[in-house]
């Protein structure tokens, strides 16, 4: 894998003394969609603006395609396309004119057709020359990606692209996108909805009071950390799980119809056949069987309950 970014005991202490960034080192690989999830404040906004350069690192670098932030700024920059949280835009400039400027303002030499193409995939040529105050709040933020891929960034980064966003727009936005990285950009989201995360991303990365807990494959991140659950309905209700079962993870449910046995998919052995066996010498019949694969979610929750 060839790293695009390279971040390296980036730390950020804002004026007041709030450390937003804890040391965090990261590699993003080219072409792949990073998904950052974080709780509000952990840090997410703030790493997106430090490898951008809109916010200034205490300490740390990151280098982008090989050119360092701070010492080679514009070079870093011109690589990256963002797209910002806030709908940031001028009430009264008409679309294909934003756009034009944006890329301008990268030092891109005109290119007409490939703005025309840009809006076309974006469903917005029929609005090339409408002013953005007319446009809906789900338009603006097509446009805001518009801007960010103006001057054909290789990389881009969309903080929270999803927020009040209808369910349509969430499914073109994500459309959007893996066509983007089948196009070959690399693409860095941070997102609140993790079974988005769960779609779209190729690794996810966990980002909690500053620090980045982890950054890993999805797939290997649900088989590792992810555990399974066994739904045991029983045919009779009962009290409470008996002692001689009490060696085996079991849950009760309030009702006393089911019984829930937690294990990890990892271990050597799942304990299911010693555990139906106690079962069975309990006098315990079954009606029906399920098992549940925890989401991304519950490992996201898990994490940063662990790390409070
Ligand atoms: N300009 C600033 N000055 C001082 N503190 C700041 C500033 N910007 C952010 N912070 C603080 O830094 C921490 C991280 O904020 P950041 O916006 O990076 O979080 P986030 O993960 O993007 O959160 P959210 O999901 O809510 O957007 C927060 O505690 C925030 O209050």
């Amino acid at each position: 894998m060839t790293s695009i970014i390279s971040i390296s005991n980036l730390s950020k202490t804002y004026e007041g003394g709030h450390q937003a960034l804890k040391r965090v080192n990261l590699d993003i690989n080219k072409g792949e969609i990073l998904a950052l999830l974080g709780p509000n404040g952990a840090g997410k906004t703030t790493l997106i603006s430090v490898i951008c350069g809109l916010v200034s690192p205490t300490s740390g670098t990151v280098a982008v395609n090989g050119f360092d932030i701070i010492e080679n700024y514009r070079h870093a920059r011109e690589q990256i396309g963002l797209v910002p949280q806030e709908l940031t835009l001028a009430a009264f400039d008409r679309v294909f004119d934003t756009l034009r400027f944006s890329r301008g303002l990268f030092g891109k030499k005109p290119d007409d057709a490939y703005l025309e193409q840009l809006l076309k995939d974006l469903s917005l040529w029929n609005k090339k020359d409408s002013e953005l105050r007319a446009l809906s709040g789900g338009m603006k933020r097509r446009v805001l990606i518009a801007k960010a891929l103006s001057h054909q960034p290789n990389i881009l980064f969309l903080d929270e692209p999803t927020a009040g966003v209808d369910v349509e727009l969430r499914k073109d936005m994500w459309q959007i996108v893996n066509k983007l990285r089948d196009s070959g950009v690399t693409i860095i989201l941070t997102t609140h909805y993790i079974e988005e995360a769960e779609q779209i991303a190729d690794r996810v990365g966990v980002i909690n009071d500053g620090e980045l807990l982890l950054v890993d494959d999805k797939v290997n991140l649900m088989q590792e950390l992810g555990r399974k659950q066994l739904i045991i309905e029983l045919k009779e209700p009962i009290n409470k799980i008996p002692a001689s079962m009490a060696s085996h993870a079991l849950h009760l449910s309030d009702d006393g119809h089911e019984l829930i046995y937690t294990y990890d998919t990892q271990g050597k052995s799942t304990g299911i056949t010693a555990l139906l066996q106690d079962m069975h010498n309990a006098g315990i019949s079954m009606k029906d069987l399920n098992t549940t694969q925890s989401s991304l979610q519950d490992i996201f929750v898990n994490l940063v309950q662990a790390d409070r």
